[in-house]
């Protein structure tokens, strides 16, 4: 294996759990756990779809519509895989923005075998004329078509098979009332702990042929954001690491002497969550500030902001949400050593959340 050490440079985000590139799907796929049960972590989730399955099964029935959200890289697309396998079923993929006109999704919805699994990404993105057809189809399996146009247009109903649509957004505030209340399984996938992502590190490496140990698992599940996305990125960024400068053999020591050059720390935090925090804390005083101004002053999109970057900052308690806006919490000001200010608003705030 030929290994350049221009791999070591960090690109612009490692951190960030969207899908870097076509190269890294290929390997993620071969990474993502095929059944229920290698699937690691979100043991509520698991344990509704076990039952909701087998009764499905049972019945020879399809499950019923599921709607996966979360943000980016927590196991989305793995979980609508193993469930269309779980079932027995095929799986159709497609995404929101893909589905330009009705007849794109027709076409899909009509060649469905019975029970299958018809998988949404990006649901939240899908166009209303899209939408519109959907609705009939996940409640009656049936479709409106248009045939001919102008005066001798009509309208043909058509019957579909009976299947399971499995829609996954980042975002559920965006679906429509009319889309989320279709759903009958709604699942709200969660961050990882250590514990969880150690084991996804380990089973991993293993497919990857690196040799581990426990504690360079567990370095690296520390500091991979709650994601397994990240965790296996970092975990094949270390082994670079460790093959070029070591003997190949991930430690503890090894682990951490590689984040530190890719700048993710202790906490799993890289650039770009030091710049948003640095940002509330030095240039707005700690907040409240609105996210647009955020976006502005980090120059990063608001999307991004709201999908990617505060999701983990919020749920590690590091930023919270007000009613006027993003405000930092005692946390943030220990993490960058600093001490909470005793007047003003951030110092109002806190005080009357003790
Ligand atoms: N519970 C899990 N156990 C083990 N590995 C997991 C788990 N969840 C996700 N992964 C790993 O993380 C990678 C990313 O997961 P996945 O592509 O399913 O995320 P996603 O939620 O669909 O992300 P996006 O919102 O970007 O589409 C997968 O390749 C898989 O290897
Ligand atoms: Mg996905």
């Amino acid at each position: 294996m030929s290994i350049q050490t221009d791999q070591f440079a960090p690109p612009p985000r490692i951190i960030t759990a969207a899908p870097a590139s076509k190269q890294e799907e290929v390997i993620e796929r071969a990474l993502r756990p095929k059944q229920l049960d290698e699937y690691v972590g979100q043991e509520k989730i698991r344990a509704q779809l076990e039952i909701f399955i087998t009764a499905a099964r049972m019945r020879s029935e399809a499950l019923d519509h599921t709607l996966l959200f979360g943000p980016p890289g927590l196991g989305k697309t793995t979980l609508a895989h193993i469930i269309a396998r779980e079932m027995g079923v095929n799986l159709r993929q497609t995404s929101g923005p893909v589905l330009e006109r009705p007849g794109d999704l027709a076409a899909i919805l009509t060649n469905l075998e019975a029970n299958d699994v018809l998988f949404i990404d990006e649901i939240h993105r899908l166009s209303p004329v899209v939408e519109e057809i959907l609705y009939p189809a996940l409640e009656d399996y049936q479709i409106d078509i248009m045939i001919g146009e102008g005066p001798a247009a009509r309208s043909v109903k058509l019957d579909l098979q009976p299947f399971t649509l499995v829609g996954a957004t980042t975002r559920a505030g965006m679906l429509t009332n009319p889309l989320r209340d279709r759903f009958g399984i709604v699942a709200r996938l969660e961050f990882y702990t250590a514990d969880e992502l150690t084991k996804i590190v380990t089973r991993s490496a293993a497919l990857l042929g690196a040799p581990i140990d426990i504690d360079g698992a567990r370095e690296i599940a520390k500091r991979a954001r709650g994601t397994p996305r990240i965790a296996n990125r970092l975990l094949r960024r270390v082994r670079d690491f460790a093959e070029v400068k070591h003997d190949g053999q991930i430690s503890k020591e090894v682990a951490d002497a590689a984040l530190r050059m890719l700048d993710v720390d202790g906490l799993g935090f890289d650039l770009m969550d030091r710049k948003l925090l640095e940002a509330v804390l030095y240039k707005f005083g700690g907040g409240p500030v609105g996210v647009d101004n955020l976006a502005a002053a980090i120059g990063e999109e608001r999307d991004t902001i709201e999908d990617v970057l505060e999701p983990f900052l919020i749920q590690q308690g590091f930023l919270q949400r007000t009613p006027r806006g993003r405000i930092a919490t005692p946390s943030a000001y220990q993490h960058f050593g600093l001490t909470l200010p005793t007047s003003g608003v951030v110092s109002e705030y806190w005080s009357t959340q003790t």
